[in-house]
């Protein structure tokens, strides 16, 4: 059974100027353990289809089911965990007491929150500051204790919009090896939206290449590279392929209107 299974899912937006059509007609099955990157031009639709499966948008047209249920009983299955572009941690919380609170509004016990908490500090490497606040970290330190939070109630799916799209390029290196090491050592699905093609072919098994108005997905690109890859896969022949395919694929469903 595929952990998202998009068949035909349209979403159109009725605005003031009228329809906007977000998503037309995506067709895509992600599968358990899957790392799916969506790339495309602003306004493709890659924010809307990730906040549709999340059950956050209502598709207007077409199925979609996410572990054979509906999104909506997906999602009070706890099946996601969501990372917005922006850490958005409170600053009055610690860093521990950030991550804690969906495990507070969710009812799980102290003891439980305590043991949670201390569990993904140490996936994210940030065992130690816990007790800090968000405004004494760096923005890469913050960004990675947002993933905690999404982390914390032990999500199958982690969908992440550009989480690391206001990082300078050091800092999103070392992050793009510590999710892959991440992903490699919970097996969750990952969605992931991107404006960069260089990190879309770094942490793929997928690639999948949308296009705006209306905003569909153009190409799919499986990865061949390998599973185990550092850093230094970027300068091999089967990386700079890759990405080559991802550019084609991105200036097929370019238009200038
Ligand atoms: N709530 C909404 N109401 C009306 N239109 C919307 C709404 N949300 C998104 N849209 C429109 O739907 C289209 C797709 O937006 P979306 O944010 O999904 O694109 P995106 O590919 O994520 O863009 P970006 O890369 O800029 O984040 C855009 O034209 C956007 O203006």
């Amino acid at each position: 059974m595929a952990v998202v299974d998009a068949r035909d899912v349209s979403l159109t937006f009725q605005t003031a100027d009228g329809p906007v059509h977000a998503l037309k007609d995506v067709s895509l099955r992600i599968e358990k353990g899957d790392f799916v990157s969506f790339i495309g031009p602003s306004g493709c639709g890659k924010t809307t289809f990730l906040r549709t499966i999340a059950a956050l948008e209502k598709p207007t047209g077409g199925n979609l089911s996410v572990n054979g249920m509906t999104t909506d009983e997906a999602r009070r299955k706890r099946a996601y965990g969501y990372v917005f572009q922006a850490p958005g941690l409170y600053p009055w919380r610690t860093i521990s007491g950030n991550i804690s609170l969906p495990l507070e509004i969710m009812g799980f016990s102290k003891a439980d929150r305590q043991a949670r908490v201390a569990r993904v500090l140490e996936l994210v490497e940030l065992a130690g500051f816990g007790g800090k606040f968000p405004w004494q970290l760096s923005g890469g330190m913050q960004q990675r204790a947002s993933i905690a939070r999404a982390l914390a109630f032990d999500a199958d799916i982690l969908l992440m919009d550009e989480p690391f799209g206001a990082l300078d390029e050091i800092v999103r290196d070392r992050l793009n090896e510590a999710l892959l090491e991440l992903w490699r050592k919970t097996g969750k699905t990952i969605g992931f939206v991107t404006h960069s093609i260089p990190e879309a072919v770094y942490l793929s098994t997928r690639i999948v290449v949308m296009s705006p108005r209306p905003g569909r997905i153009t190409r799919i690109i499986e990865s061949t590279l390998p599973r185990e890859r550092p850093l230094e896969i970027r300068d091999t022949p089967e990386f700079i392929r890759i990405a080559q395919e991802v550019r084609e694929g991105l200036r097929e469903g370019h238009s200038y209107d």
